[in-house]
């Protein structure tokens, strides 16, 4: 299999931290599509994904999955354990809600934000930028912290009892932004607790290191 990448991406960092927690590394490859140069734009790449979007999982017979959740998924489904997305009908519903939230309210808001209220990938590929819009998904990320900080007072994870992908979601909003320089705002100690201990596990810790 083949992830079509952009190694430093948030989200491309969503699929990198699921395939090294199921231990896939050995099974996939990765290949960069430079963002910055707006490759990710060109027709070779549309066609892989209408959304011109990163990442994508191309799978041996050609098939592209694209969307993080979906590829997780998939990568969830191919063999056992550790169990991403949930083992039952509860726990796969609440996982989903819970990394569907981290992404509405905190990932793809300060995605937002950086596409629109800053520089973003550069003239060339930001060809529409709305700032007002930006800095109001800014404050929506801002106020995502402190939803999920209320989260994490209650349990050790985003949803259950268990690491999930809605754990690998926030994880995602958070290296956004910190890409971003938006820092967690004063009274987020549980956010604040909860990411410096995920920082240390290995998938990522090492997410860079896959390619
Ligand atoms: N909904 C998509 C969003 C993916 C996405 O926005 N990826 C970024 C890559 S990165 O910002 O995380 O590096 C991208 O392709 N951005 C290109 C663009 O928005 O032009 C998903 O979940 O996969």
């Amino acid at each position: 299999m083949t992830i079509h990448d952009w190694p430093i991406g948030p989200y491309p960092a969503r699929v990198r931290i699921a395939v090294a927690e199921k231990g896939l590394q050995s099974r996939i490859r990765f290949e960069t599509v430079n963002l910055r140069k707006g490759e990710h734009r060109k027709a070779e790449f549309l066609a892989r994904n209408y959304s011109g979007t990163l990442p994508v999982l191309e799978l041996e017979d050609g098939t592209c999955i694209a969307e993080c959740t979906a590829i997780t998924e998939y990568l969830d489904a191919l063999d056992g354990t550790p169990t991403l997305t949930g083992r039952t009908p509860r726990e796969k519903g609440l996982i989903h809600m819970m990394s569907r939230r981290a992404e509405l309210e905190l990932l793809d808001a300060v995605s937002v934000y950086f596409h629109h209220a800053t520089p973003g990938l550069g003239p060339d590929v930001e060809l529409y930028q709305n700032a007002e819009w930006g800095l109001r998904q800014r404050d929506r990320a801002l106020r995502g912290m402190h939803h999920f900080d209320s989260v994490l007072r209650r349990g050790p994870f985003v949803a259950g009892s268990a690491f999930s992908m809605a754990d690998i979601t926030l994880i995602g909003g958070l290296i956004f932004a910190g890409l971003v320089k938006l820092p967690l705002p004063e009274g987020c100690e549980a956010l604040r607790d909860w990411y410096a201990g995920m920082q240390e596990r290995p998938s990522v810790r090492d997410r860079l290191a896959l390619s």
